[in-house]
């Protein structure tokens, strides 16, 4: 019998606030506990969350999302999944770490070997949380004689709960990204792998991929109606933004792209950690962007030309390319002080569940207030510990299924 629902798609994404059908999250697990104040830099944390208060938050995201009627997928179920069901993700999911050239041939070819007896569930371990030199067991070599016991072989991957940023859906093709950051490398690296063989997706085509020039899931924007904004900065490059831009105009996937500069800071890391769509045409922002925020009209040229406009405010482009009179603006505080101490915690990184409904971290007072006095609908969620990582609602989330607008 036909039901119909093999027509139903399992992914498309068209706009940043279509309701939400489904999304992937990542609950953090052991690779959190890895934190150490030695390393919380270069792993891109700027504390040590409290992993149980952690997975409790994100429990309580989790469980918001839910009772809205979406569909939470774990990216580690997925993984775990993928790997019982493919022999050559396993295969490929191995290289990749016994590869590194830090290892030296001797752990290299003994990790692998070790590895590939591993169950799926203890692989994905490893491969999210790492392994230490001093957790190695059955062998040692010179590599693993002169590293320091707490040296990682297999480096954790903290940041995974960030899933925004390792892959973007677009229309029905999924956008594998390209980390700027050594400590963020691999996690595109599992979503890879994941929408290679994990069976629900393994027929989605894609673009990008891990080889390509930099580009981050935080960056991209889908304003609606064929128009995406990608944030350059600290993380998305010039050269990764036309390469996105050029693949999104070869299959039609967008009309136009907004190149939006953004300052090279720990701060405005993505474009989403300074603004987020709330609505249609609405967006909460962070209020000294409001006026200097620019953006490049990017189109399509002659054969598989890009072709790029000049600068203008930011607003007035996003309206016009959405075609709405003006973008209402909702701002992070009243305050300077306020608004910069809401921005560093993630106010402006709201993940819209519909038009008029987002999940936002409670702890930004003044911007949830501003945003409900708009005509919007906070769903809070509480984020002390999440927020070590700086990131907020949509930082942790990756829509694979929203409704058409
Ligand atoms: N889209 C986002 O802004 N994601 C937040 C990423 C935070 C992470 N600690 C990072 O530095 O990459």
């Amino acid at each position: 019998m036909d039901t119909g629902a093999a027509d139903a798609p399992t992914a498309q994404i068209t706009s940043e606030v279509g309701r939400l059908r489904t999304v992937v999250l990542h609950r953090p697990g052991p690779e959190l506990k890895r934190l150490t104040p030695r390393n919380n830099d270069s792993l891109l944390f700027d504390g040590l969350p409290w992993v149980g208060r952690a997975q409790a938050e994100h429990d309580t995201f989790a469980a918001a999302l839910g009772e809205h009627g979406v569909e939470v997928l774990y990216l580690r179920d997925l993984l775990v999944q993928t790997l019982e069901a493919s022999s050559a993700a396993r295969a490929t999911a191995i290289a990749g770490v016994a590869g590194d050239l830090r290892l030296g041939d001797t752990i290299a070819d003994y990790l692998s070997a070790a590895l590939s007896a591993e169950p799926p569930d203890r692989l994905a371990d490893i491969l999210t949380g790492g392994l230490r030199n001093d957790e190695l067991e059955g062998t040692r070599s010179v590599v693993t004689s002169l590293l320091q016991p707490d040296d990682f072989l297999v480096d954790p991957l903290p940041n995974l709960l960030f899933t925004r940023d390792s892959s973007v859906w677009l229309r029905d093709r999924v956008a594998i990204t390209s980390f700027a950051m050594p400590a963020r490398e691999r996690e595109s690296h599992l979503t890879d792998l994941i929408y290679a063989h994990h069976p629900r997706f393994a027929h989605s085509a894609r673009i990008h991929g891990t080889h390509r020039e930099h580009l981050e899931g935080g960056d991209v924007m889908v304003l609606g109606d064929g128009v995406i904004a990608v944030g350059v900065g600290e993380r998305t490059t010039p050269a990764g933004l036309e390469r996105l831009a050029r693949q999104c105009f070869e299959h039609d996937l967008v009309r136009r792209v907004l190149a939006v500069p953004i300052a090279q800071e720990r701060a405005t890391m993505h474009l989403d950690t300074v603004v987020t769509m709330v609505d249609v045409d609405a967006v909460v922002m962070y209020p000294p962007l409001a006026d200097s925020l620019t953006a490049y009209d990017v189109v399509a040229g002659d054969g598989d030309e890009v072709v790029v406009g000049a600068p203008r405010p930011f607003l007035d482009a996003a309206a016009d390319a959405l075609r709405v009179e003006r973008i209402r603006v909702i701002d992070t505080g009243l305050d300077a002080v306020t608004a910069e101490r809401e921005q560093w915690d993630d106010g402006n990184n709201t993940l819209a569940i519909a038009p008029r409904l987002a999940v936002a971290y409670e702890r930004n007072v003044q911007t949830n207030a501003r945003l409900e006095a708009a005509g919007i609908e906070v769903v809070r969620i509480p984020g002390s510990e999440l927020g070590t990582g700086r990131g907020g609602p949509r930082c942790m989330s990756c829509p694979v299924l929203r409704d058409p607008l």
